[in-house]
């Protein structure tokens, strides 16, 4: 694995940013020959549509996709790299690659902003509004959408209860959360956990939401490739 260090980072110099992309994932349930991240979307894989967004965010001193060993299929460029250290869930590849972060030079106290490989229609300017809302604050945060459809328990294919919606948000990524804190924060909350903010939680401490949007979905089902390329066409006209 070619490996690329960043400039020494003097103690005292403020923290930088990284982004870090899992995309070890296989996509099981988007139902496609390949994982779902290499698909083609509107004339090119879909991972290069989440890498040109995150390109497109200045304050990002570097940017890190985490694969699968043996993955031959994740494209090279010059905005970004890649670390094939990818585990068994999404929880391990994000903890396998922050210890990479780490390893190429990033400090505890640099922000990490874990977002999805799969979440291809994000935009510079959704990325700019966490880093805006989060760099001043102790603890960190992701990108959420308040739910806006009537929430139910289920059992066996029917609705037992209808549950309060109010005060509960769909999470997003990006999450932003400093290095150090959310190593710890992975390696105590373990494999189970579906995102960084609820290990974070786990901690005791409580992750900002800072508003999203509804067309930063992940691409999951197969019905999403179409979704996410009209969304994709929209924005060129
Ligand atoms: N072991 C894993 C599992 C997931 N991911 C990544 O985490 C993101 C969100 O996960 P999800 O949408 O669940 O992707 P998959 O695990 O690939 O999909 P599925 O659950 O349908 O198999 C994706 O970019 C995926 O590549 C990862 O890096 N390592
Ligand atoms: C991180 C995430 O995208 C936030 O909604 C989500 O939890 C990933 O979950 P998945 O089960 O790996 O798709």
């Amino acid at each position: 694995m070619a490996h690329f260090r960043m400039a020494a980072h003097p103690p005292n110099a403020p923290a930088r940013l990284h982004a870090l992309i899992p995309a070890a994932g296989t996509g099981s349930r988007a139902g496609t020959a390949q994982p779902k991240q290499y698909e083609p979307l509107a004339g090119r894989a879909l991972v290069l549509h989440t890498l040109e967004a995150l390109g497109g965010v200045s304050r990002l001193a570097s940017i890190l996709v985490v694969v699968s060993s043996g993955d031959s299929l994740m494209p090279r460029g010059a905005g970004w790299q890649v670390a094939a250290c990818g585990g068994d869930t999404r929880a391990a590849s994000v903890g396998n690659g922050l210890a990479e972060l780490q390893a190429r030079g990033a400090g505890e106290d640099d922000w990490v902003l874990v977002h999805d490989a799969a979440r291809c229609l994000v935009t510079p300017a959704q990325v700019d509004r966490l880093i805006d809302e989060c760099l001043a604050d102790e603890v960190g945060g992701l990108l959420a959408v308040p739910l806006a459809d009537t929430l139910k328990a289920a059992q066996d294919g029917r609705a037992t209860q209808t549950l309060p919606r109010e005060g509960k948000w769909l999470a997003q990524t990006p999450q932003m959360f400093r290095l150090g804190v959310l190593r710890r924060a992975l390696a105590q909350a373990g494999a189970g956990v579906t995102d960084e903010a609820s290990a974070i939680e786990a901690l005791g401490l409580r992750p900002r939401l800072v508003a999203g949007s509804a067309q930063n979905f992940k691409v999951t089902w197969p019905e999403d490739f179409a979704l996410a390329q009209a969304v994709l066409e929209s924005r060129k006209r």
